[in-house]
């Protein structure tokens, strides 16, 4: 009896376990991709919607109703215009001929759990100043309407949505038919390939381009600098000069050619490396990061504050510290790693822990963890500078509206998120050594709080 009974409720356990497992693949599989899929597109058409049609004016936006606000909006982006169109094939090819025809030194990549070693060149920031310069010629000249580029917004985000769709279908295609050398894989569900991606190393051409580089670094990292861009020279145009919009642009600016600085520490990091090429990285570089990590400057365009010149003297030199402590603490462990803990971290010998770990098919490897300078401080204190940084380029708004400090919110979902994938990734790879880490860097993100 007791035998049958305890049998009786250890399979309705094994069973109610079974069935929560498979809610959980379903949500995590099915259900928050596709939520994520459906709701940002929208997202991204919205902003662009409020910002270039309404003017960044929230009454006449919703004066008439959410539904009224969402069909226009999706009405004055439409599918873009031979313009948006035109330029956004100029600026992709611009951006596929830069990885070939650059140069640069050659770096690598970590080698995938198969071997796989992937190589790169040293172009990025040489790319960043070629366009610099020709923008500038460009945007600075009369010739150029700054205002009437950004009145096209709408249609801009229209385009680059069905770009990022029609590009996320070529990535799923190209990972079933012809993957590239590297990790690739489907989990066998279809919504969940499409968003996450199949290949990790996509390359076409032979080799010769890293399709993850073209959307992410020539794409969407340089898109985002041409809207700044675009919308200061607008602004002007419109309003004439005002410190508010100056501060933000040139310290976005700073921010994105550290970021091409530092090329190849992004190729060795947890987009490169562990995210798949799908909607997720690749979409968001094509479409988000063009539309709402601009969200400060898309707003400022029409409605910056009046700022003295102290302020942002201020912001600026505040903003500059935490791009600088950011890259910074990015290249201390670099360095570390580099000269195998031989070098000075903060005018002393570093800490570092001897991580030991196994590759899949069993080699003994190690690696070293820095455990001083700022990262004894806490494990992710890049991200904390990050969200600093980025929340300086957006104090010239003020306080007058949400709009501006979207981006700051959405980034320390993100980056909270991204801590946690991280110390389970390292947890898993390190297993004990991971731990003696984190006894001596306590915190997760924010010294002495978290
Ligand atoms: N604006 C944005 O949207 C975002 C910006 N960023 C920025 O991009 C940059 C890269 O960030 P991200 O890719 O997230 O992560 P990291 O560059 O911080 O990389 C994490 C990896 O670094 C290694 N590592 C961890 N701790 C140590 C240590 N103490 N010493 C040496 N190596 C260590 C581990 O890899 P290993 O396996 O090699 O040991 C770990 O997996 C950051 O500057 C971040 O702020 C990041 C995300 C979003
Ligand atoms: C639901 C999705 C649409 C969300 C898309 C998120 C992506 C756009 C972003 C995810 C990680 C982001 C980045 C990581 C690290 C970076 C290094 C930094 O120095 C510059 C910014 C960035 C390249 C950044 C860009 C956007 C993401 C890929």
């Amino acid at each position: 009896m007791d035998e049958s009974e305890a049998g009786g409720s250890g399979n309705v356990r094994e069973v109610e376990e079974e069935s929560s497992c498979c809610m959980m693949r379903f949500l995590h599989y099915t259900v928050v991709p596709l939520l994520l899929m459906l709701t940002t597109p929208n997202f991204s058409v919205l902003l662009a919607g409020y910002v270039g049609h309404y003017h960044s004016d929230y009454q006449q936006a919703l004066g008439d109703g959410l539904s009224k606000f969402f069909w226009t909006s999706w009405g004055a982006a439409g599918v873009g215009d031979w313009e948006t169109w035109s330029f956004l094939l100029v600026f992709s090819i611009y951006g596929l001929l830069s990885q070939l025809v650059l140069g640069g030194e050659e770096y690598t990549g970590p080698a995938t759990k198969s071997g796989h070693v992937p190589r790169y060149r040293h172009s990025g920031f040489r790319y960043f100043l070629l366009t610099a310069v020709i923008m500038a010629v460009l945007v600075g000249s009369d010739a150029f309407s700054g205002w009437y580029w950004y009145n096209k917004l709408p249609r801009f985000a229209g385009a680059l949505n069905l770009y990022g769709f029609v590009f996320c279908i070529f990535l799923y295609v190209k990972g079933r038919l012809s993957p590239s050398p590297g990790e690739c894989g489907s989990s066998g569900n279809f919504i969940f390939d499409y968003y996450w991606g199949l290949e990790l190393y996509p390359r076409m051409l032979g080799n010769r381009i890293d399709l993850k580089m073209a959307t992410n670094n020539r794409f969407g990292m340089m898109m985002w600098a041409l809207v700044v861009w675009v919308c200061w020279k607008a602004q002007v145009e419109h309003s004439g000069w005002n410190w508010a919009m100056a501060t933000s642009a040139v310290l976005q600016t700073i921010y994105i050619g550290k970021f091409y600085w530092w090329e190849d520490g992004y190729m060795n990091s947890i987009d490169i490396i562990m995210d798949r090429a799908g909607y997720y990285i690749c979409w968001g570089c094509i479409v988000f990061v063009p539309i709402f990590y601009t969200s400060t400057s898309l707003y400022l365009t029409e409605r910056s504050p009046d700022m003295p010149l102290w302020g942002a003297i201020l912001i600026l030199t505040a903003g500059l510290a935490m791009v600088g402590l950011n890259y910074w603490a990015d290249q201390q462990r670099r360095e570390a790693r580099k000269t195998n803990g031989d070098c000075t971290i903060w005018f002393r010998k570093p800490t570092v822990v001897v991580a030991k770990y196994s590759t899949q098919d069993g080699e003994a490897k190690e690696s070293l963890l820095l455990a001083s300078g700022f990262w004894g401080l806490s494990r992710h204190i890049n991200y904390l500078f990050e969200v600093l940084a980025a929340f300086c380029w957006e104090l010239p708004s003020l306080f007058f509206s949400i709009i501006p400090y979207l981006y700051v919110m959405f980034l320390m979902v993100l980056l909270l998120h991204r801590s946690h994938r991280d110390e389970l990734k390292c947890k898993q790879k390190y297993g004990k050594h991971w731990d003696e880490y984190c006894r001596v860097s306590r915190y997760r993100i924010v010294p002495f709080v978290f």
